[in-house]
């Protein structure tokens, strides 16, 4: 994948330092651009809860985090930048004087994205020199969770530019969408905005408050957009006569009308009031750091939850977080050149998020299962069975496992596994996996486990290739050489 080498932030609020921050994660080194006074307080507060996020929505190992440079002016912010974002106040005359800015500062070939929710790109490049680097990069918010951007060209935008900016965004684990006609508000705010005019109307109405808005969104249809958006999900409410069914039975309801569409409510001082009281009650107790984790907590649940959907093929958003991770791995996962077989494995770190905890206040038992996995994974990585290698038919099976609990990790303790190898042939790997406490090096869990090497099409054992058996062979007859683990061949409640 063609990524970002370096990218410039201009504007750096609410979009701007969710942007900065899906960069950094991914590796790359920010420029950034904002006036603001505290534009450095702000966006060290989003890119904390960005890392926090992203401990719980990954264990595959993201890339050293990029650095982070703030700038006093847009010209020196850009210099040497190959993705410019601006994300500065949505208005037409400060975008455009901004983009000129940036045009006449960057390098020709950089590209240049807007992150405007609905102003036309034609509108936006129309003083620049180098027009045709310049389209709309629409995110949605968290910039750092949510993968969409939609790309929007305008009438001199190049079409390379827009599948160029799809490339460079796919490494970062975002999918650009690219539109075929340019249009306000793109797809995203049109369908948005229709929501939300209705929703005024039922609050200014009195129909409900907009808690029991909120109540309706996401306790129904909110959940079944996240998951297969609107024309799927109808597809389905047409039942077995399907799409054609639904047109005819919901169509001419379109027509009664059951909406205020066309119309927009007057925002006036009292329905201002209305609204921000009726806010404040349902959601002032708590403030917007801590509504910004709760909602990263719930949207990583949905994604995780989503990435095993379709057999495990990963579905929507699950599915593009799954080849981020696939990307990851290839890129970063276990180093060869670190691992030393004359000790056990170093295989995984990571640190204890708080999807992990559970009632008792510690990492619930199943997590551990997870770490366990993922260094088992990582195993089998070091010796070829990667994602090409199962995509191609065959793979190793966990069969048995025995874990053992020896202490506590609360929420936010760093851990670290290692593996040695028990015993192998061709078909087998018994081996024992220590998770350890990173701060003490003390050991928290071990288990012991066997997998076997599989024909998964044909569904049965078969032997590991020569090319697989050769890489496990050194670490195999390393391995033998140490001292066997306490813990090894314990059953459940055996006296040490
Ligand atoms: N907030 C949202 O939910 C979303 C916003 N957007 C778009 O992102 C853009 C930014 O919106 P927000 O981040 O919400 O606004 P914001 O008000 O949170 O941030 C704008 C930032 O731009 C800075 N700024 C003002 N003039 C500047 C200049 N000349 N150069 C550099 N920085 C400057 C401000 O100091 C501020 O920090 C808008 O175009 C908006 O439509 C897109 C998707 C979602
Ligand atoms: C409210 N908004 C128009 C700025 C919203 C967006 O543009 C996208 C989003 O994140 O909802």
């Amino acid at each position: 994948m063609t990524g970002i080498q370096k990218a410039a932030c201009i504007g750096g609020g609410v979009i701007g330092g969710a942007w900065a921050a899906r960069f950094l994660l991914g590796g790359i080194d920010v420029s950034m651009y904002d006036p603001h006074p505290q534009a450095e307080r702000i966006v060290g507060e989003v890119l904390a809860n960005a890392e926090r996020a992203y401990a719980m929505l990954t264990t595959a190992p993201l890339p050293p985090k990029g650095k982070l440079t703030f700038y006093k002016t847009i010209e020196e912010a850009v210099h040497g930048a190959d993705w410019i974002q601006e994300s500065v106040p949505e208005r037409v005359d400060l975008k455009r004087g901004v983009l000129t800015q940036i045009d006449a500062a960057a390098d020709p070939k950089a590209l240049i994205g807007s992150s405007t929710s609905g102003i036309m790109p034609t509108e936006l490049q129309r003083d620049m020199k180098h027009p045709e680097r310049m389209f709309v990069a629409h995110p949605y918010n968290p910039v750092y969770l949510l993968p969409l951007a939609e790309l929007v060209g305008g009438t001199k935008t190049s079409p390379e530019t827009l599948e160029l900016a799809k490339a460079r965004l796919a490494p970062i684990g975002m999918i650009g969408v690219i539109l075929k006609k340019e249009i306000e508000a793109f797809v995203g705010d049109r369908l948005l905005e229709a929501v939300w005019r209705e929703g005024l109307w039922l609050i200014h109405d009195d129909i409900c408050d907009t808690e029991t808005l909120d109540d309706v969104i996401r306790y129904s249809f909110g959940i079944r957009w996240a998951q297969m958006g609107m024309f799927e999900t109808y597809r389905i409410a047409g039942g077995e006569a399907g799409m054609r069914h639904f047109l005819a039975q919901f169509g001419p309801c379109l027509s009664w009308p059951w909406t205020k569409l066309t119309d927009v409510v007057d925002l006036d001082d009292a329905l201002v009031d209305k609204i921000a009281g009726q806010s404040d009650a349902q959601s002032g107790a708590r403030g917007i750091r801590e509504l910004e984790r709760i909602r990263d907590e719930n949207l990583v649940g949905i994604m995780q939850a989503l990435k095993g959907a379709d057999g495990g093929k990963g579905w929507g958003a699950g599915k593009i977080l799954g080849d981020f991770e696939k990307h990851l791995w290839a890129k970063g996962g276990a180093k060869k050149d670190h691992l030393d077989p004359s000790a056990p494995l170093r295989l995984i770190d990571t640190k204890v998020s708080p999807a992990w905890v559970d009632y008792n206040g510690h990492m619930t038992e199943h997590r551990y299962l997870q770490v366990f996995g993922d260094t088992s994974d990582a195993l089998l990585r070091l010796i070829g069975v990667d994602f090409a290698y199962v995509e191609a038919g065959h793979s190793y099976y966990t069969v048995e496992t025995h874990i053992r609990h020896l202490g506590e990790a609360k929420l936010g303790t760093k851990l670290y596994a290692t593996l040695q190898l028990l015993s192998t042939d061709d078909k087998r790997i018994r081996f024992f996996t220590t998770i350890h406490d990173a701060e003490t090096g003390d050991a928290l869990a071990t288990a012991e486990q066997l997998m076997l090497h599989v024909d998964s099409k044909a569904g049965k054992s078969v032997a590991a290739p020569a090319d697989v058996l050769a890489r496990l062979a050194p670490i195999a007859q390393a391995h033998a050489a140490l001292p066997v683990p306490e813990g090894v061949g314990r059953s459940v409640g055996q006296k040490r």
